[in-house]
């Protein structure tokens, strides 16, 4: 049986067990559960502290695991990403209270608070850097205010915790995060695995991307279908009415509705858009 780690808590827990649902895997219906087995699929879930999970993985005793960017490099567990999950985005940033610092390069010597200390000491390590961090387990923006530190490393996703905390944001971000799935480094294959892989690669799509239709007059095929080229190639069936031809693409959702205004003004009619519920491409 696969055995696969996922947030308990947090900002990453919900939208992992909603794709996974979306995925076709049964998820815990009680949110106290730590356990929850999906037997028709050979998969048994763990649900664990986002934090934790990239050890479970890089120790061989997980197979998979849910979690983010920001805290698989923070662990320094042996485990890899293997997909950006495209949700749970946010960036880890240092911020200072202003006229503190102007760039990043000024850090070394100073206080860091944080709750990824394995983050931020990479960070100083590669830009060859000389800090103090001060290890906290959360409400990171609070230090500067007391006193125990001059600098914090922590999530920003709003800016409004740092806005309230009186800090500005120095430098670009250490990282940018996002949920991952993450597996240990040299991982033997696993058919279950590669299936999980699959599906959750169906789900990205079917979120990514929409089914287009429209009629066109076969004379603007080429033209339409250069709006439209689809993922493989547009789909094209013969229309009832003479020199017309219905067509199908997935599109990108974001693009969806500048495609539609250009299908129409080229001349095409009937352009109907439906979510695609599940996909293998
Ligand atoms: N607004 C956010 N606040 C905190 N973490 C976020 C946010 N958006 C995305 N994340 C990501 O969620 C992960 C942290 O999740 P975790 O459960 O440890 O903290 P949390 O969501 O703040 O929950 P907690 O209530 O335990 O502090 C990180 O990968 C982080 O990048
Ligand atoms: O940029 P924002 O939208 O304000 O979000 C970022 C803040 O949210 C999180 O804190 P959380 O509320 O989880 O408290 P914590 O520090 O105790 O984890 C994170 O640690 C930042 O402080
Ligand atoms: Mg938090």
């Amino acid at each position: 049986m696969l055995r696969v780690a996922i947030p308990n808590k947090g900002t990453l827990a919900e939208p992992a067990a909603q794709m996974l649902r979306e995925a076709g895997y049964r998820q815990r219906r009680d949110p106290k559960d730590l356990v929850c087995a999906d037997d028709a699929n050979d998969v048994e879930f763990f649900y664990l502290r986002p934090r934790d999970i990239a050890t479970y993985v890089g120790s061989g005793d997980l197979d998979l695991g849910i979690t983010g960017r920001d805290l698989l490099v923070d662990s320094g567990a042996p485990a890899e990403e293997v997909v950006d999950l495209a949700f749970g985005g946010a960036t880890f940033r240092f911020a200072a209270r202003p006229g503190t610092l102007t760039s990043a390069k000024e850090l070394g010597g100073h206080r860091i608070a944080t709750a990824y200390p394995g983050a931020v000491r990479r960070y100083l390590d590669e830009h060859g850097l000389t800090a103090d961090v001060i290890r906290l387990d959360g409400a990171v923006e609070n230090a500067v205010r007391l006193g125990v530190a001059d600098v914090v490393a922590d999530v920003v996703s709003t800016g409004a915790t740092l806005r309230q905390a009186g800090l500005e944001i120095i430098g670009e971000p250490l990282l940018v995060s996002s949920a991952v799935l993450v597996r240990r480094a040299d991982a033997p294959e696993h058919p279950q695995a590669a299936q999980l892989l699959r599906r959750l690669h169906g789900v990205l799509v079917a979120r990514r991307y929409v089914m287009l239709a429209y009629d066109v007059p076969a004379g603007l095929l080429d033209r339409a279908s250069s709006l439209t080229p689809g993922i493989e190639s547009p789909t094209v069936s013969p229309l009832h009415r003479e020199g017309w031809v219905a067509v199908q693409a997935m599109v990108q959702r974001d693009d969806v509705h500048r495609i539609m205004d250009a299908l129409y003004e080229l001349g095409a009619r009937a352009i109907l858009v439906t979510n695609i519920h599940a996909c293998r491409l």
